[in-house]
């Protein structure tokens, strides 16, 4: 039976990868798939992961409507077994409804990688259509880590060193500082420091700080917090 599956978790938790190993997998085993992926960091048409490997993949553009792109290919002459969907929290709400389509009328297996949460916590719609229709929701193994150790759980965005908490909802950028957007990167943090805002930037200034007090420095390193 086919199914739509989610594969979500923190930026850097290893989605890419993942996806890159499963059309391997697939593939391997006669099966035949296509890869989709939208404004991943390395740009256009390729789906990178930051462990060095990459292939190329349609770009999936608002406009384009998963059910006729694959109906096209089919008359082609080509089968298609599954979907790879790199990316997934950008894309249309309606696209996350034509891929469960696929699944139930085509039989086609869509396997779907995304991040669930936007930098103020706020569901992609693509993520929560995802949600919503998905036959299985899966969460990562690779747990990405706060810069305390705990695991991460939230997705900041950082400007010039300083976590933002408004601005747009997408803004491709990496985890690694000077990376294309420039000034604006992300950073992994787990829930208690992203509710203070503290970042590995800021968790360094108080910790240098001589007026920071030497109790609890980790969760609440300038008082009141
Ligand atoms: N030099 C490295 N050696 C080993 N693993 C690495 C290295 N660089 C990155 N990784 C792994 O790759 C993961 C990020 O993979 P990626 O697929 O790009 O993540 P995502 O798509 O979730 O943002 C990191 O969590 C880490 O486990
Ligand atoms: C939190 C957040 C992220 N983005 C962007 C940044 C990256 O380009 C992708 C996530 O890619 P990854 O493969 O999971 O690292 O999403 C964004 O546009 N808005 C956000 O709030």
């Amino acid at each position: 039976m086919a199914e739509l599956v989610f594969f979500s978790g923190t930026m850097d938790c290893g989605k890419s990868t993942l996806a890159l190993q499963m059309d391997h997998n697939h593939r391997a085993r006669g099966r035949s798939g296509l890869i989709f992926t939208k404004m991943d960091r390395m740009g256009e048409s390729v789906l990178s992961s930051r462990l060095g490997l990459s292939t190329t993949a349609r770009e999936v553009t608002d406009r384009l409507d998963f059910w006729d792109e694959l109906v096209e290919f089919a008359t082609t002459g080509h089968s298609v077994d599954y979907l790879i969907c790199d990316e997934a929290q950008f894309y249309t709400p309606e696209q996350v409804e034509q891929l469960a389509r696929i699944v139930d009328e085509m039989a086609v297996d869509v396997f779907a990688f995304g991040i669930t949460a936007d930098f103020r916590t706020q569901l992609f719609p693509g993520s929560r259509r995802m949600i919503e229709l998905a036959d299985r929701v899966q969460v990562l193994q690779v747990e990405a880590l706060c810069w305390c150790g705990r695991r991460a759980t939230h997705n900041a965005r950082v400007v010039d060193g300083v976590m933002v908490v408004e601005g747009e909802q997408v803004v491709v950028g990496d985890t690694k500082p000077g990376t294309d957007t420039g000034l604006v990167e992300y950073e992994v943090l787990c829930r208690r420091h992203f509710m203070r805002r503290m970042n590995s930037t800021a968790a360094r200034a108080a910790a240098a700080s001589p007026d920071t007090l030497p109790f609890d420095l980790d969760l609440c390193p300038v008082p009141p917090c």
